[in-house]
């Protein structure tokens, strides 16, 4: 397990309160996620005061769009110095390549990460879109696709972590959302998994949302995700 694998999604729509949770988490403990509707609110700013309290952000805006504008958009987000900065993988080899290409002039660039199939869509979800794979195929059709475009890692469902690392090798970093403390509630997500069960599948990064910020005490919650790593190392 890497020293850090807890990344809290901070999917507030204010400064204000994105700033209060994390006033009552560490930057010992976790990383932090800044996602779109937080962003768009709070912008950079938030990001900045984020990073002045001592954590690392993952710039979670799931970039989509022809490849230069994704080159500018990746470049301006490494400019802001987050830990982390992702795209869809959808957007095909040519704006993941462009995204990468935008990164090469920084000493400490950001880990640059695609998402493969997002984790609230089902295998019927995908069939209405038209796509005859299955969501476990595709996700790893993308992950190859964003290997070989040369990106850092993907964005996967805890689900697909233990063959897209036999598949992919280890240096290959996975990141996964759709996780659940148990007994809580799945919410809008489909493919979900305890912390110790999506680590124990391979993945490096757990994206953490309603289990910790909706917890009464968002801490003890965090406290709780690392006894259950270690204790299930
Ligand atoms: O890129 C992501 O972080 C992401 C990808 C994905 O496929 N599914 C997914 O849930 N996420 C994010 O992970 C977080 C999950 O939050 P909770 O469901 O509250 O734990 C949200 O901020 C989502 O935007």
């Amino acid at each position: 397990m890497n020293d850090k694998p807890v990344i809290v999604a901070l999917d507030f729509p204010a400064a204000e309160p994105a700033l209060e949770l994390a006033a009552r988490l560490s930057p010992e403990l976790c990383r932090l996620k800044v996602g779109k509707e937080l962003f768009t609110r709070a912008g950079p700013q938030l990001v900045e005061s984020l990073q002045d309290r001592g954590f690392e952000i993952f710039l979670d805006l799931k970039f989509h769009d022809i490849p230069n504008t994704v080159a500018g958009a990746v470049r301006s987000a490494a400019e802001l110095g987050v830990w982390m900065v992702n795209v869809h993988a959808g957007g095909g080899r040519r704006m993941m390549e462009a995204a990468k290409e935008a990164l090469q002039s920084f000493s400490t660039p950001p880990l640059l990460i695609a998402v493969t199939i997002l984790t609230s869509m089902s295998d019927e979800d995908l069939r209405e879109l038209g796509y005859t794979e299955s969501a476990g195929d595709r996700v790893m059709r993308l992950a190859a696709l964003t290997r070989d475009s040369g990106l850092d890692g993907v964005v996967c469902s805890a689900m697909e972590a233990p063959a897209l690392r036999r598949q992919m090798g280890a240096d290959f970093c996975l990141v996964t959302p759709g996780i659940r403390l148990q007994g809580d509630d799945a919410g809008d997500q489909r493919r979900v998994l305890t912390p110790a069960a999506a680590l124990a599948s391979g993945s490096d990064y757990l994206v953490i949302g309603r289990s910790i910020t909706g917890a009464d005490e968002p801490l003890a919650a965090l406290e709780r995700v690392h006894r259950e790593l270690a204790a299930s190392e």
